[in-house]
């Protein structure tokens, strides 16, 4: 592909993933299926382009407006996403060229006015201005500036901006199939070089990203990609060989896998979810990892026969509930934007439901585990201090109390709960609450 060609190629998929419903990475890959003529090395040059501008989406718009073009109050769709291509072009030091297209038959020509904004961007030293507001300068949605003041204070601007940056690939080590330092050593051979996390016993963090699909090691089962946040959450469960024990929202078995192998394959793990097609997937990645004590139960939400049939019937209960993925931005820059306030409402009304039915399965003296990957209280400490009102008879396990029996190393959070952030722990935004039926 010529230059240009990449350039129109991301511009239509910026587009795509605006108007599409799904997540950003998922609206790629079906665009690059339909257009399979466009081979590897174009296909991440032109992904390269499109995850920067919309790391930076909020920062172009904010210097589009400044510098007065003529698309700023209307920047959806092609004629958006090619003024924020183009902006993104002037920040990388890319020249302005009048004749960018030519010799194509493309729409996205640069019209003279154009090329004067993108010279004036390409003269600015930064892409952070003095006047820009908070919410631009952190990439975050408006409407959330109290909510995220109100968590981080005077770090909110440093937290924004390590959520901004791209996440590294984590791993984590099967104790099925091998301990960390041979996993470490089968990647070595392979030449991917990775590191221990810091906080999981588990992780291994890779310098760069690598198609896993053409890895023996991920081919054999000896590692999946999981954060370390997601690893510590499913560690700090601790499911113990023989336990019942379900994961109640299990969608593609994240955290069951990690569950399965802290059972060592010893008693009964119940993987279960209401969306099907979801559990389904799960199915190639137990088995390589030569995990066999699961079984993959369907539910049809809260008024599921078996929850009754099951009730009090489980050691340990893991919710890792549906929430507004606000500690994922990292890894999916454009959700933050599909994200709005009513969606919060419903999320955590949805997760009371499902934190009520899921306690029904926890045995006197079991555990009920909630965890998220979201950072708004709502969804978090609010969610739980409502959740211990309707339930007296669980009590909060203080998060050090916790790491110091199952995993020993000084614990990184002052609890009482799992609380996680990019800046502070290098994970993604997690939360985890651990609570015992008294
Ligand atoms: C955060 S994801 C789970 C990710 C998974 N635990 C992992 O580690 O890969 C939340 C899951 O909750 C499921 N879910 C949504 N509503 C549910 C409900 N009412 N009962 C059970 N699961 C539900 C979704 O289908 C989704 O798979």
């Amino acid at each position: 592909m010529t230059p240009a060609a990449r350039l129109q190629a991301a511009i239509e998929l910026l587009a795509e993933i605006e108007k599409s419903a799904r997540p950003a990475d998922s609206a790629a890959s079906a665009y690059f299926r339909d257009r399979r003529y466009i081979g590897a090395k174009d296909r991440r040059a032109v992904a390269e382009v499109v995850w920067r501008v919309l790391r930076r989406k909020a920062r172009l718009d904010w210097w589009l407006a400044f510098m007065e073009h003529p698309d700023r109050d209307n920047l959806s769709g092609q004629w958006g996403a090619r003024a924020r291509v183009f902006a993104d072009m002037a920040f990388e030091g890319i020249a302005p060229e009048p004749d960018l297209f030519k010799g194509q038959h493309s729409p996205y020509r640069p019209e003279p006015h154009e090329l004067r904004v993108m010279e004036m961007l390409a003269e600015q030293k930064s892409m952070f201005h003095r006047d820009m507001p908070p919410h631009v300068r952190g990439e975050y949605p408006e409407w959330l500036t109290p909510r995220l003041t109100a968590l981080f204070g005077d770090k909110l601007i440093d937290e924004m901006g390590a959520m901004r940056d791209e996440a590294p690939l984590d791993l984590r080590v099967n104790a099925l199939k091998a301990t960390r330092d041979e996993a470490a050593r089968a990647l070595a051979k392979e030449d991917i070089k990775s590191v221990p996390t810091p906080h999981s016993p588990l992780g291994l963090r890779l310098a760069r990203r690598v198609p896993l699909v053409q890895v023996q090691a991920w081919r054999d089962g000896l590692v999946e990609v999981q954060d370390e946040g997601s690893q510590l959450v499913a560690l700090l469960t601790d499911a113990q060989p023989g336990m019942a024990v379900v994961d109640y929202c299990a969608g593609a078995g994240g955290k069951t896998l990690c569950l399965a192998a802290a059972m060592a394959n010893k008693g009964r793990l119940v993987a279960c979810d209401v969306a099907e097609w979801r559990v389904d997937r799960a199915g190639d990645r137990l088995r390589r990892a030569g995990v066999h004590n699961v079984t993959k139960r369907v539910i049809g939400g809260e008024s599921d026969k078996w929850i009754k049939r099951a009730a009090a019937s489980f050691d340990r209960v893991l919710v890792d509930a549906p929430c507004t993925g606000t500690g994922t931005w990292r890894r999916n820059p454009d959700a933050k934007w599909q994200l709005g306030e009513k969606d919060l409402l419903e999320l955590v009304e949805r997760q009371k439901l499902i934190l009520d039915s899921a306690a029904r399965l926890t045995k006197k003296g079991g555990r009920l585990v909630y965890a998220t990957c979201s950072l708004l209280a709502e969804e978090n400490e609010a969610q739980i201090g409502d959740f211990l009102i309707r339930h007296p008879d669980y009590r909060v396990i203080p998060v050090p109390e916790l790491w110091a029996a199952v995993i020993g190393t000084p614990c990184p959070v002052p609890g009482p709960y799992l609380r996680l952030s990019p800046l502070a722990h290098g994970t993604d935004g997690f939360f985890g609450a651990f609570l015992e039926h008294a």
